[in-house]
């Protein structure tokens, strides 16, 4: 039988939080010995509508890690409240999995450093979709017999962080293959500021923000007279469940950060 792991959510409420409280009650091994949210501190989620779970809310997060005394910590909240919440975590010595994103490269750097004392595992992932996870792998890949490459990420319009965490994370896979190049005529001018997107070593990065999407990427690589297109679609949140189950798991056997799941699979 598997040893149980205890864990903790952070952001119970939300679209990606919801998903997690499913998958945590549904899985044998997992125990939600409780939550942090805002609002609420002091009630069960089953007193909330949408919820048949009896692990305690709480709005103090070290409070919460002294009482349940938790594995892993699974945070899915807001950039700026994230990175607070993965610090605590380390802190107090609970594995933190993460999925929040809008953490910069001195955050990660900071954290990894955090980890390293402590000596857990950590896990910062910007996409959890297994199919994001391989477009990302085979970004890299084609990166190599194609210099020219721009990213269109397409998410609903309530996302905070802009690019995505899996756009910049794409863009560095592909960075770390590739001689620097700077795209487009050199010549070139924007009449309007914005209109060749961002840009992170020349590599041009488009957020699109629409009602209705919910997580996609496009990745297109442009060589003579051809073209490379890279494309995954998350229809919904529960998409993401295989690789926060995988994640946490895997925090458990490890004692570094990991920024991205791929580094975890074959
Ligand atoms: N890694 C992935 O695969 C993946 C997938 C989807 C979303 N995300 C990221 O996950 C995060 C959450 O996304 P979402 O769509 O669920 O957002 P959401 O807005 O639906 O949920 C965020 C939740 O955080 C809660 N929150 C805010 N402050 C808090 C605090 N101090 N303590 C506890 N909870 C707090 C809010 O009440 C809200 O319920 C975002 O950063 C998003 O980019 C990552
Ligand atoms: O809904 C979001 O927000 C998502 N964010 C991730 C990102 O920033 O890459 C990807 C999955 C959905």
């Amino acid at each position: 039988m598997e040893k149980t792991i205890k864990v903790v959510i952070a952001g119970p409420r939300g679209r990606m939080g919801r998903e997690a409280v499913k998958l945590a009650e549904e899985t044998a091994h997992f125990e939600l010995v409780g939550v942090v949210d805002h609002k609420f501190g002091g009630m069960q989620l089953s007193d909330l509508e949408g919820f048949t779970s009896n692990a305690a809310i709480y709005e103090s997060m070290t409070e919460c890690f002294t009482e349940t005394n938790p594995d892993v910590l699974i945070d899915l909240t807001t950039p700026e409240i994230g990175k607070k919440h993965t610090r605590l975590a380390l802190e107090y010595g609970v594995r933190p999995v993460v999925g929040t994103t809008g953490f910069s490269e001195s955050d990660l750097k900071e954290l990894e450093g955090l980890t390293e004392q402590k000596g857990i595992g950590a896990i910062i992932a910007p996409n959890f979709a297994i199919g994001a996870i391989l477009m990302m792998k085979f970004s890299k890949m084609a990166a190599k017999y194609f210099e020219d490459v721009e990213i269109l990420e397409m998410h609903h319009d309530q996302k905070l962080d802009a690019p995505s965490g899996t756009g910049m994370k794409t863009a560095e896979l592909i960075a770390s293959v590739r001689e620097s190049k700077q795209q487009g005529h050199p010549d070139e001018t924007e009449l309007l500021p914005g209109a060749r997107g961002a840009e992170f070593d020349g590599i041009r990065l488009h957020s699109i923000r629409l009602p209705g999407l919910i997580a996609h990427q496009e990745v297109i690589f442009g060589g003579n007279g051809q073209s490379l297109k890279i494309r995954h679609d998350s229809y919904n949140r529960e998409s993401f469940m295989s690789g926060v189950k995988f994640a946490v798991e895997q925090a458990m056997k490890i004692d570094v950060l990991v920024y991205g799941l791929e580094n975890l699979m074959e």
